[in-house]
């Protein structure tokens, strides 16, 4: 077992968790797609994440405390030129705005990983998020030439350099998350080499919705990432803090969120938050928004790391692509249990294989 389209290929999901609605034709927002007012999406709280300029000399001690006290920050000073993040999103929306039947010529298969869909947690819920996405691993050459037959390339050049630049920076913050914790980078010797670890990137659009305060852009879920890079222009973005409820991540211009996903919680033997996130329909207009989701290669052994003498791990080993299939199976049925009490979420528990 090697890759990430290895391991999702065993867990196929149904058409129907993959095709989004039509959203050029909806006038109202059908049952399908309707959410209980009580979930409380209407929330306008701005959280004060801290924003880390990565070249501050403090930054690994900056961000290993983000990670710990938020999950989740924002990074400036980042080296990934705004024009390229300007271009990858003008691009998504190129691809969003074609007609549907031409999207659908890039549907994902069903045990496909990449091209055009729902997102996978879709088929987690029993209702549908106002969200249609893009994933691309490696290159989108294939999918690119169903959408534009004849005029995909500048497609693929940028969304290729888009990867690489976002590859480098992932490098870049996981060694300051390596300092921060005191582990050798002899333990991640993948780490070097660009091109080895497992990575996605997604094209997210949340369509304009008819009655924002009854559709959830994306429902609450964690990331199977080490961390994940994100770009959002517009708000809509929230995140879950324990004690305080959900509070939006302020755009702030240039900057880009990076939230910690289920493998850094693993490896940090829960010392950093697999932060719980949602996109709610808040403005009056289109979002886009781009992911890059930095994980390490499928068949890496992730066990908790760092501890010191004494300290028991939480976690036992597992390696990426268990977890990975793991959660694509198990997930549905009562491992990921998100409970919402009147206007707050009350409980959450996400997936963890606990050491017991
Ligand atoms: C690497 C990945 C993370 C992701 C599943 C995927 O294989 C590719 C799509 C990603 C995405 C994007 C939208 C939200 C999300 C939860 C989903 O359903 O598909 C994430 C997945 C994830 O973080 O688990
Ligand atoms: O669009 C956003 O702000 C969040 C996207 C997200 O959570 C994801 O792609 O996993
Ligand atoms: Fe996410």
């Amino acid at each position: 077992m090697s890759t990430l389209s290895e391991v999702y290929a065993q867990y196929p999901l149904k058409v129907d968790d993959i095709i989004p609605l039509d959203f050029d034709s909806v006038v109202t927002v059908p049952d399908s797609h309707a959410w209980p007012i009580s979930d409380g999406f209407e929330s306008n709280d701005w959280l004060s994440i801290p924003t880390i300029d990565l070249k501050d000399p403090d930054a690994a001690k900056l961000i290993g405390h983000a990670c710990e006290t938020w999950g989740v920050f924002q990074v400036v000073n980042h080296d990934i030129p705004l024009n390229l993040l300007d271009e990858v999103e003008s691009e998504a929306r190129q691809l969003f705005s074609l007609p549907t039947t031409q999207k659908l010529k890039a549907l994902r298969s069903p045990g496909g990983v990449t091209g055009y869909g729902l997102a996978r947690i879709s088929s987690f819920f029993n209702k549908f998020m106002w969200h249609e996405g893009f994933t691309i691993i490696g290159s989108p050459l294939d999918h690119a030439r169903e959408l534009w037959p004849n005029d995909y390339q500048k497609f693929c050049d940028i969304m290729v350099d888009g990867q690489k630049k976002m590859e480098e920076l992932a490098i870049t913050i996981m060694h300051n998350i390596l300092e921060y914790l005191a582990v050798s980078e002899e333990e991640m010797k993948w780490l070097g080499s660009p091109g080895v670890a497992s990575t996605a990137l997604q094209l997210n659009s949340y369509p304009l919705c008819p009655d924002p305060n009854r559709a959830i852009g994306l429902a609450p879920h964690t990331d199977n990432s080490l961390f994940t890079i994100l770009h959002q222009r517009i708000s809509g973005l929230q995140i879950f803090k324990e004690g305080v409820g959900w509070g939006f991540v302020q755009p702030v211009t240039g900057a880009l969120v990076v939230n910690v996903g289920d493998l850094l919680h693993i490896l940090s033997n829960a010392r950093f938050p697999s932060v719980v996130h949602r996109v709610v329909m808040k403005e009056a207009k289109q979002r886009f928004s781009v992911a890059f989701f930095y994980s390490p290669p499928a068949d890496f052994n992730l066990d908790p790391l760092g501890l010191s003498f004494g300290q028991i791990p939480l976690y036992r080993s597992v390696t990426v692509a268990e977890y990975f299939g793991r959660k694509a199976k198990d997930l549905e049925k009562h491992l990921l249990r998100l409970e919402f009490s009147g206007e707050s979420m009350k409980s959450i528990s996400i997936f963890m294989l606990v050491f017991a």
